[in-house]
């Protein structure tokens, strides 16, 4: 790809995808243009790879092919407007703000602009991310094919029409949060029956990736698999009943719609 890739906000989810590109090697360490406001965000990965950190976002913008805006929601407007200028008609322009809409950055940087917006998460950093990509009408099936080529480097994506971005990112920008609360529970209650935290850690985390692997590998309903593993009379099933008790399926559907509900407010539907 020789595209020129810049970034303006390093942070958590900028930086894990810059380095998840970085790192299937799809892109040179060269192409990358970015900028951070805060230099400590940049310095880790000057001293690891020989991007190119520039002085200002302007800068940023105005050296891109693509460039990905990775701030908080609530600094969106401000990045938008400082580099709005510098955008030639042919720069993709890829938010990954969680309750932007893409009519809302087309009201600050043109209708014409060419957007992408983008849900992706964490496990970017170990390219295991689940992206959702939704393009604006200007955006041409070969920009999308590009940009959509990039998260593919970080794992999985789907391109989705922009309402069902509220449920991407409860399902799939949030969710790591819930299943690393879920692990952290699950090994304390291995800690709980004596076993050692580094490998109640060890355990539980590759559970988790085992069965969500075993998952996706097989197609299988969840169902079946749960049923699987619940022998008759056997201990998974009184662990099951404990689940059904304390209502675990429908606090997991109350966060994500939790969520969803917070992700419409950002974006103005509530
Ligand atoms: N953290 C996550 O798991 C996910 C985050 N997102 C979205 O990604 C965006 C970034 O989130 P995080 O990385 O978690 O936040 P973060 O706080 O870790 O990173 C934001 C970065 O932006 C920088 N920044 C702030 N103002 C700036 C400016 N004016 N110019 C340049 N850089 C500036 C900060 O110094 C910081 O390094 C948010 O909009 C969020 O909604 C989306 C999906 C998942
Ligand atoms: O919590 C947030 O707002 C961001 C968006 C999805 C995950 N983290």
């Amino acid at each position: 790809m020789e595209q020129r890739i810049g970034f303006i906000g390093l942070g958590n989810m900028g930086s894990a995808i810059l380095q998840g590109i970085l790192a299937s090697q799809t892109v040179t360490a060269e192409q990358f243009y970015v900028y951070d406001i805060n230099p400590e965000a940049t310095d880790a990965l000057k001293q690891q790879y020989s991007i190119n950190v520039l002085e200002t976002a302007k800068d940023v913008a105005k050296e891109s092919d693509i460039v990905f805006i990775a701030v908080k929601p609530n600094n969106m407007s401000e990045i938008l407007t400082e580099i709005q200028k510098e955008l030639k008609k042919s720069t993709v322009v890829v938010s990954i703000a969680a309750g932007i809409t893409i009519k809302a950055i087309e009201a600050v940087i043109g209708y014409d602009q060419k957007i992408v917006r983008v849900m992706p998460n964490t496990p970017a950093l170990v390219n295991s991310a689940m992206c959702s990509i939704t393009p604006n009408t200007e955006v041409s099936a070969e920009e999308l094919l590009t940009v959509r080529a990039l998260l593919n480097c970080v794992g999985l994506t789907e391109v989705l029409p922009e309402y069902q971005v509220h449920s991407a990112t409860g399902v799939g920008g949030s969710a790591p949060a819930f299943v690393f609360m879920f692990i952290e529970a699950l090994a304390d209650g291995a800690v709980k029956g004596g076993m050692s935290r580094k490998q109640a850690y060890k355990f539980a985390a590759q559970t988790v990736l085992g069965s969500a692997k075993l998952m996706l590998d097989t197609g299988k309903h969840p169902g079946e698999l749960k049923d699987m593993v619940c022998s008759p009379g056997g201990t998974t099933i009184d662990g099951v009943q404990v689940l059904e008790e304390k209502a675990f399926r429908a606090a997991v559907i109350d966060a994500v719609e939790a969520c969803i509900n917070r992700s419409k407010m950002l974006s103005g539907e509530k």
